[in-house]
């Protein structure tokens, strides 16, 4: 960044990134309109924006001086020349703010100097104060002093740029957007801000320049219609020789590409040539299309000219940009050592650690924590993995080594047992040697973007630390020298082969084990503008054979599945007992496991720790714990562009698989001891030996591979009612059912009912303001006989099936897949929509007979315990095995009748009430245990508009619901 000349320079504003925090600013305030609060808020912001501002402290105090003349802007504790006052640092973004704005900078300056207590007028140069000026009369290139209205004039900030008279600088401004643009968030981000930019017409308009950081061209300046206007915003070709990001369309969707970033090339793609024999070839830059995302682009401005991009086929774009305030980390390509945008400080300040625009030389991608999808031309897969997925839910119901639904790394005992690598956070992630040694940084802490209360929250990437739960068990493993197995999805874009072409989103690898951890500062978007992430070399284990992936192509004959990875027989003694989590002490994160040669150790002059030469540039220490962490041996901080060196990512080759290490491929089902197939090991997914492809049980009578069709069954015996008696009870303060305090609800005098053996008994619940009443029916054990044959004939129908209990696809969730129900269900008589809808309903007059007569039952008992006589019309079964439940839901399905009532059957379960409405903690209003035959009424629409319900069961159950659904709503 240059430093002011004067005090009321207006160059300042041309200045990247000091530009785009003004326009970031701007997008994210939406001014224009503004109250009082408005503008404290992106005064507030813009601070907040400017403190990551590489050089910012130089600029600022440079202004300082120049506004404040007499002012001791003194040197910091630190070393550094700092501001003594917020409220200073805090008038110069205001007064530029008020420049970009036309908004009264002069007065407002005046009016600062005045509280400062000088007395004298502004120091020169003394801009006029003009009232009311008519910006056609500037001049293009007319002096900053002229032109400066009393009022906030509506000016946009590029028509006040120009009325200062560098519409010049704008224009180059404009031209060098056409190299960077931005990602987007998907999710309701993606809704929000889709309008801006879903259309063809839009999206060219937007091609150049979709970020917040980067001012957009005014709206009428679209150059795929106005040819007028052209030359100021050049077309793909004029700026082809430029690396740059573009957006535009591709096979008539909307695309985003990144063409010719020479580093990203070399970091990246090298690795996949040279260990795929050159049976991949890229030669030239490779095109990226990037959608979803929440990536922050480094932009290069002056790497070689890269010719012919590849443009990619499929791009498209949706969502909203997301804030990278992208002037804090322009690139340099590899080998330039020096840039134009790095602030050095002034000679007079001593060396004291590396500052966060030191590391602003990098050409990279950051993408955050969100999902993105991010996809490089890539040849197609040539032979399916030997263990696949294609939902999130089927690798973690189905593979016990990755059980993780949110995180990348799963974990128990603080021992890693699966890695997922999706797309690539981080910069200098790798995939060597054909993939037999992957870098990668650790998980959490990446930027992220959240939806709080309809509003986009960008959350800013925070510096890992070695407790953090994940980075903590990584290390452990790191320490033991354990072996962990590592997973990628089809975002992962440094594996060669595009796994979608094969429908496969989730692919097991094998086991690795971390040949090194370090720490290490990334350009970040956050008010540092660095975090520390730390870094993990997975290296292949031998004793697995060859990678699935780089195994001798067998023809296209078959299914083309790989070998299975070859492996010694099972003993998971290795995975040891139970432990707790262990402190990490940072300093002896680098000690490499395994020995390597001696010079690629240097040893710290301060922390005496050995670290290993990372970098090809320079040794640079990575004790975190150390004064001098990331400064290199002469006490400089490390060159902006850094990468690896050649020997530090040589192949150890000593990460030998424990013979005791099992299969990796999931155990087929095989039947139990005692005959009973509905516990919880019956609920796990599946492997295919046939496709390789992980299945979740969602058949009951068998599993079927969701891919293939092959089928295996194993035949279990049936449940008798008294099997769950022994059951072990959960502990409760409460038989039947628990009100809570504060609920509202009114507990009615028992009511009893005559049967064919002695008494039943209703209890009802009266909820608050008139919001409907539960009744609970009970018949005790002794008129069991009834229900008992219910409950076999269930069984017996659904493991021959003739009852089809399946489990079905969620309608919304937030995982990669589909997600099924946590039950099996089946539905007879009109059809439910909220599980299966037409697809899971059989009408009544070939409804299997346990649910003939389940719905019988329950209509005699209504009648029976409550006087109602009344014939439902449909009715859901639902089948749990041990662990199942169903989350919290209301039956507020369309045209429902107000009377919703359910019979239990097998083990007890507990059913919790909550009231929907209030937003944040909703404790549970009252709670009813279920025992084998009773029955449990909602009585009103009002019990499904103000509450909802979860069904807990405590073993292996069948539940039957009958309602009434007019069609006529369906
Ligand atoms: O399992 C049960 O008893 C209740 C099922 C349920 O809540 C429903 O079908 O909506």
């Amino acid at each position: 960044m240059r430093q002011p000349t004067s005090w009321d320079d207006p160059n300042l504003l041309q200045d990247e990134p000091f530009r785009s925090v003004f326009h970031t600013c701007k997008e994210i305030m939406g001014l224009g309109h503004e109250t009082k609060p408005d503008v404290i808020r992106a005064l507030d912001a813009l601070a907040k924006g400017f403190q990551i501002v590489p050089g910012k402290e130089v600029v600022a105090l440079a202004w300082l001086g120049l506004a404040y003349p007499y002012k001791d802007f003194s040197t910091h504790a630190s070393g550094n020349k700092r501001w003594q006052n917020e409220n200073d640092f805090r008038s110069f973004v205001e007064f530029y703010w008020r420049i970009s704005q036309g908004n009264e900078p002069y007065t407002y300056l005046s009016h600062q100097r005045k509280k400062r207590g000088y007395k004298e007028d502004l120091p020169a140069p003394l801009p006029k104060e003009v009232s009311k000026v008519n910006a056609k009369k500037i001049p293009n290139g007319s002096p900053t002093s002229a032109v400066f209205t009393s009022k906030h004039t509506g000016q946009t900030f590029e028509q006040n740029i120009s009325l200062l008279g560098f519409q010049g600088h704008f224009q180059m401004a404009l031209k060098s957007c056409g190299e960077i643009s931005s990602m987007e968030v998907q999710g309701e981000a993606k809704k929000k801000k889709k309008k801006k930019i879903n259309t063809p017409a839009k999206i060219s308009q937007y091609r150049r320049c979709i970020d917040y950081n980067l001012p957009q061209p005014p709206d009428h300046l679209d150059p795929m219609v106005d040819t007028a206007h052209r030359s100021i915003i050049p077309t793909a070709t004029e700026i082809s020789s430029t690396p740059r990001l573009d957006t535009g369309l591709q096979g008539g969707k909307p695309s985003l590409n990144i063409y010719g970033l020479d580093h990203f090339q070399k970091s990246r793609t090298t690795a996949i040539q040279h260990d795929l024999g050159g049976k991949l070839s890229l030669t030239r830059s490779p095109s990226i299309n990037i959608v979803n995302s929440n990536a922050m682009v480094y932009e290069d401005r002056s790497s070689p000219a890269i010719n012919n991009p590849i443009p990619v086929p499929n791009g498209k774009i949706s969502g909203i940009p997301v804030t990278g305030l992208a002037g804090t980390n322009t690139c340099t390509p590899q080998g330039v050592s020096s840039h134009p945008n790095i602030c050095q400080l002034p000679e007079t300040s001593p060396f004291t650690g590396p500052n966060p625009g030191d590391y602003s030389d990098i050409v990279d991608i950051e993408l955050g924590a969100i999902d993105v999808n991010l996809t490089v031309s890539k040849p197609p897969l040539p032979i399916l993995p030997p263990i696949w997925a294609q939902s999130r839910q089927e690798v973690c119901e189905s593979f016990d080594w990755f059980r993780s639904y949110q995180s990348g790394v799963y974990f128990c005992n603080n021992i890693v047992k699966g890695y997922l690598l999706s797309a690539f956070s981080s910069c200098r992630d790798v995939f060597e040697h054909g993939g037999k040694l992957i870098i990668s940084h650790g998980g959490g802490g990446a930027e992220s973007v959240h939806q709080r209360h309809g509003q986009i929250i960008n959350e800013a990437a925070a510096d890992q630390d070695a407790q953090d739960k994940s980075v903590r068990a990584l290390l452990q493993n790191y320490k033991d020298a354990r072996p962990l197995v590592l997973l990628i999805d089809d975002k992962y874009v440094l594996f060669p082969y595009d796994l979608g072409s094969r429908n496969v989103t989730y692919a097991v690898l094998g086991f690795y084990t971390i040949a090194h951890a370090w720490a290490e500062y990334q350009p970040a978007n956050n008010l540092e503008g660095r975090v520390v992430r730390y870094k993990f070399a997975f290296e292949w284990c031998q004793g697995q054979g060859e990678p699935w992936w780089l195994q001798k192509m067998e023809g296209e004959s078959g299914n083309n599945l790989a070998r299975p990875l070859q492996y010694h027989p099972r003993d998971l003694s290795f995975l040891g007992g139970k432990k707790l989590p262990v402190k990490v002490a940072e300093q002896k994160l680098f000690k490499f496991v395994q020995p390597k040669p001696e010079d690629l150790y240097l040893t710290c002059e301060k922390c005496r720790e050995q670290t290993p030469r990372i970098y090809r540039q320079q040794w640079i220490c990575l004790n975190r714990m150390c004064t001098r962490f990331w400064v290199t041996l002469n006490g400089t901080a490390p060159t902006p562009l850094l990468d690896y060196n050649t020997n530090f990512l040589h192949l150890s080759c000593s990460f030998v698989l424990p013979t005791s290490l099992a299969d990796i491929r999931p155990l087929s089902p095989t039947p139990s001891a005692n005959d009973i197939t509905t516990t919880h090991a019956f609920t796990r997914g599946w492997h295919c030996r046939n496709c390789g492809r992980l299945s979740c049980r969602y058949k009951w009578e068998e599993w079927e591979c969701s891919n293939c069709k092959r089928t295996t069954r194993i035949v279990g015996r049936l449940h008798t009612p008294s099997d769950f008696w022994s059951l072990n009870f959960p502990a409760t303060t409460y038989r039947d059912h628990l009100i809570a305090r504060n609920s509202g609800i009114v507990q009615e005098p028992m009511k009893t009912f005559s049967l064919a053996k002695g008494m039943g008994q209703t209890q009802t619940f009266v909820l608050p303001d008139g919001k409907g009443q539960i009744h609970h029916i009970q018949s005790g054990t002794w008129n069991s006989e009834e229900v008992d044959e219910i409950f076999r004939d269930y069984q017996e129908q659904a493991a021959a099936g003739k009852l089809l209990f399946r489990r079905w696809p969620l309608r919304s969730h937030k995982c990669r897949g589909p997600l099924l129900t946590n039950y099996f269900s089946q539905n007879s008589g009109e059809p439910y929509q909220y599980v299966g809808g037409t697809a899971n309903t059989v009408p009544f007059s070939k409804a299997p007979g346990a649910v003939v007569q389940a719905r019988e039952f329950i209509q005699t008992r209504i009648h029976q315990a409550l006087g109602i006589d009344l014939t439902f019309n449909e009715v859901l079964s639902a089948a749990y095995m041990e662990g199942q439940k169903m989350a919290f839901h209301s039956d507020a399905e369309p045209g429902l009748g107000p009377l919703v009532a359910g019979l239990s059957l097998g083990s007890s379960a507990f059913i919790h009430f909550r009231p929907r409405s209030t937003p944040k903690a909703r404790p549970v209003a009252i709670s009813f245990v279920l025992r084998h035959g009773d029955v449990l009424v909602m009585d009103g629409a009002e019990v499904q508009q103000y509450y909802e319900h979860t069904v807990v069961p405590t073993n292996f159950r069948i539940a039957a619901t009958a309602r009434n659904i007019y069609p006529s709503h369906v």
